[in-house]
């Protein structure tokens, strides 16, 4: 099957996407960001010794600089844990504010982390945010920034093309050992990374949100991916203080696949006026344990994210209906109301 996305043309090699997945895909999660003297050895044992036994650019790359590219609430996150766990990390995007204001978002949730990790120790607490943000510096220039990186993780617009853009460029800049991840939700990591030449130092490496508090990460191989890579991804993984898992390159990956069907459904079962959105949320959120309700979920993802994702494989499987477009959805994004991130999406929060 082939679809088109961008403007350029990919096959579609993902199997067929069904909505009639169990809907139970969200344990409820509040664990807690962490961070500890330990991790800050394995970062530096693996930097170190790991680095010193390679001989090959691709064997045993450990991390130790990242670079993250798109300053949202992904990004961002991304980058708050990094730093917090002894890596260099140099955050890129388009647009200046939005790093200046990423830079604010990752300040308070330090402050926020070491108020209760540090709760008895506030000398302490203060010196764990000074180092880790100092270990974050800024760029608008993803170009200039990547030559020493050992990763890159990209979090930007959930768009096939724009991604491949910015890979296809990197490529060519990134020095021969560098990793390239993706953290997209949903398109297919073998067609992001067809746009580069290092297809076995290239994977998928999916946080989920908020970052500092998610403890999963889905390490995505694709079939050219190559097990250092993987191994690699892993353990970084586990440095951040995550619990990784791995995933092939399928749609959706684990998590996804089961809940982008949950969360369209809601949003269908409120368009037909089965539920309100407030009912439908509670009912997720008493019945099932869920912290949030899949509606309240949807604007904390990003509604904008949400449409780009369905938009996708509804172009992958015309002829499912479940991805059909959905008409609330389409409204509130053309209105610019995005969820959270805008102060308004299926609910207000100004
Ligand atoms: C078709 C679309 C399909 C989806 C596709 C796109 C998405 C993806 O690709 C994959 C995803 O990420 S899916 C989303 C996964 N995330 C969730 O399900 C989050 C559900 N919500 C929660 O866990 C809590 O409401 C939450 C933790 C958010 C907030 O909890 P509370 O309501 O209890 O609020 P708080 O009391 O403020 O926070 C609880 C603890 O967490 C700490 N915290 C919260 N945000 C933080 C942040 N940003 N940084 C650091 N710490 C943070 C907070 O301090 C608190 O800690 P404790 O005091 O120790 O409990
Ligand atoms: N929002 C969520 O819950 C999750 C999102 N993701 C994925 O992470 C990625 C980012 O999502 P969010 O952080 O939510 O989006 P966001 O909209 O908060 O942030 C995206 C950022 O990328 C920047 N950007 C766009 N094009 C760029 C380019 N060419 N170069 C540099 N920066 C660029 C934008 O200025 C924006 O700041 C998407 O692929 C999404 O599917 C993955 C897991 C969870």
């Amino acid at each position: 099957m082939q679809s088109v996305h961008g403007g350029r043309k990919v096959a579609a090699r993902r199997d067929h996407v069904t909505a009639d997945l169990p809907s139970r895909a969200r344990p409820s999660e509040s664990s807690r960001s962490r961070f500890d003297a330990r991790r800050h050895i394995m970062a530096f044992f693996t930097h170190h010794v790991c680095r010193g036994l390679s001989s090959s650019a691709v064997r045993n790359v450990a991390i130790k600089h990242l670079t993250v590219i798109g300053g949202g609430q992904m990004g961002a996150g991304i980058a708050q844990v990094a730093a917090s766990t002894g890596h260099s990390v140099t955050l890129v995007d388009t647009n200046g504010e939005i790093l200046k204001k990423a830079v604010k978002g990752i300040e308070g949730n330090l402050k926020r982390v070491a108020k209760k990790k540090f709760s008895d120790k506030p000398e302490s607490g203060e010196e764990f945010i000074q180092k880790a943000l100092q270990n974050v510096s800024t760029s608008t220039d993803a170009a200039a920034v990547v030559q020493g990186s050992d990763l890159v993780v990209e979090a930007i617009v959930e768009n096939l093309k724009v991604k491949q853009d910015i890979f296809s460029g990197l490529d060519k800049l990134a020095p021969a050992h560098t990793i390239f991840a993706s953290n997209t939700s949903s398109l297919s990591i073998t067609d992001i990374a067809s746009s580069t030449s290092r297809l076995d130092r290239f994977a998928g490496l999916h946080f989920f949100n908020p970052v500092p508090v998610m403890k999963l990460v889905e390490v995505i191989g694709t079939s050219a991916t190559s097990q250092e890579t993987l191994d690699c991804l892993l353990n970084f993984s586990k440095v951040l203080g995550k619990t990784p898992v791995s995933c092939k390159d399928t749609p959706g990956f684990i998590v996804n696949r089961l809940l982008l069907p949950y969360i369209i459904e809601a949003i269908r079962m409120y368009e037909r006026g089965h539920g309100s959105k407030e009912d439908i949320d509670i009912a997720m959120k008493l019945g099932c344990g869920y912290p949030m309700g899949p509606l309240e979920l949807a604007d904390y993802v990003g509604l904008d994210t949400m449409k780009f994702i369905m938009d996708y494989w509804s172009a992958a499987n015309p002829e499912n209906p479940s991805f059909a477009q959905s008409e609330s959805l389409n409204k509130l994004v053309a209105e610019g109301k995005f969820g959270k991130k805008t102060g308004e999406g299926f609910y207000k929060y100004k």
